[in-house]
């Protein structure tokens, strides 16, 4: 192994020639891009419009097949999708030094560098990353744009409020679809009281770099979300894949202006594992680079404990999962990564 190799930095995959070793991935059989060939026809995640009379139904039946699924007529401007995908490739466009400018002082806080999951991988990812989770990020927009900070700014509150929103809503639908509403979630009920807001969100701009092999590489490996729900602003460029069990991989192909919507590990938890939280990845392609941005939202702060929700839980059986605050449920994933369910449900429940 060549120590040029292991020097290789993210912020400078755009301009390597080949894939060097420490990028490269051992693909198995399992973890094939492609479904399995018995698979007639070419599967996706269902596309919902959200004025659909019947919105609850269909958001139910998806989050129970797939734990993820795409939505037309959402009522986000297509003008802010377009300023937050130009926003990221200002960003990613910009020379090494720059970049490394905004880079973050802690994994999960905001600022610039690897994915968070990287640490649970022994190959690095062929892609970069700004993430949004608190106010610090305008410290690093303000070293990195001092011309354009205020417009910048504003445009991720912007689109801070207008996903928030979305995801509210789409919360309410959701719910119903299991016979319950947003005040059977104590927290969530306090928060919608007071007019405060529901907890966490965390905006996560993602850059995948044209890739020298990218069927040896990996953009983002496999991962669930850890929140409520997260809603991914894809760029017109495919990359995106959801784990479904009877199908393998299955790609979700990006239509202008529909966004996509994950189930993650405390819906999960809410549901009583009725939802399941969707296993997906990234992959990146050889002829052009790619960009998403996802909206990770929910995840009360403080001591609140989560649990599933004793209507859904309590009547027809036990509840699978035991009571966590959000911070221990963190703690818990970022130890055990995809075992962070597995840690917290219980193992002989007794009613
Ligand atoms: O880039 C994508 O399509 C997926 C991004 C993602 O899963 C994430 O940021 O958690
Ligand atoms: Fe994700």
């Amino acid at each position: 192994m060549s120590s040029i190799t292991e020097d290789v930095s993210i912020e400078n995959l755009s301009s390597l020639q080949t894939l060097p070793d420490s990028f490269t991935w051992k693909h198995t059989a399992a973890d094939s891009v492609l479904p399995p060939s018995s698979a007639a026809v070419k599967e996706s995640i269902p596309i919902i419009n959200l004025s659909d009379p019947d919105v609850t139904t269909l958001l139910g039946n998806a989050c129970k097949t797939w734990g993820a699924f795409q939505i037309a007529n959402h009522g986000v401007p297509q003008k802010l999708l377009d300023d937050i995908e130009s926003l990221s490739k200002t960003f990613f466009d910009m020379p090494s030094e720059r970049k490394l400018e905004a880079a973050s002082s802690d994994k999960g806080a905001s600022g610039y560098g690897e994915p968070r999951i990287s640490t649970f991988f022994e190959k690095k990812m062929w892609s970069e990353g700004m993430t949004i989770a608190d106010g610090s990020y305008r410290n690093q927009f303000l070293k990195i744009w001092p011309r354009d900070y205020t417009k910048y700014c504003r445009l991720v509150e912007e689109y801070k409020g207008e996903m928030e929103k979305l995801a509210s809503r789409l919360l309410s639908s959701i719910l119903g679809s299991l016979g319950v509403t947003v005040d059977d979630i104590e927290w969530a009920h306090k928060a919608k009281n007071s007019g405060s807001k529901m907890g966490s969100s965390v905006i996560r701009l993602n850059h995948y770099p044209v890739c020298p092999e990218p069927e040896r590489a990996m953009g983002l490996a496999a991962h669930t979300d850890t929140c409520l729900l997260t809603i991914l602003h894809q760029s017109n460029m495919g990359g995106l894949q959801v784990f479904k069990k009877e199908s393998g991989w299955v790609t979700v192909e990006p239509i202008p202006g529909v966004l996509v919507v994950n189930i993650g590990d405390l819906f999960h938890i809410l549901s009583n594992g009725k939802f399941h939280s969707v296993v997906h990845r990234a992959i990146v392609n050889q002829t052009r680079s790619r960009i998403s941005v996802a909206y990770l939202w929910g995840g009360p702060a403080g001591d609140v404990e989560i649990s599933p929700i004793s209507k859904i839980a309590g009547p027809v059986g036990p509840c699978l999962y035991r009571p966590v605050t959000w911070s221990e449920y963190l703690r818990i994933k970022f130890e055990v990564f995809d075992k962070a369910l597995d840690a917290i449900r219980v193992v002989n429940p007794t009613n």
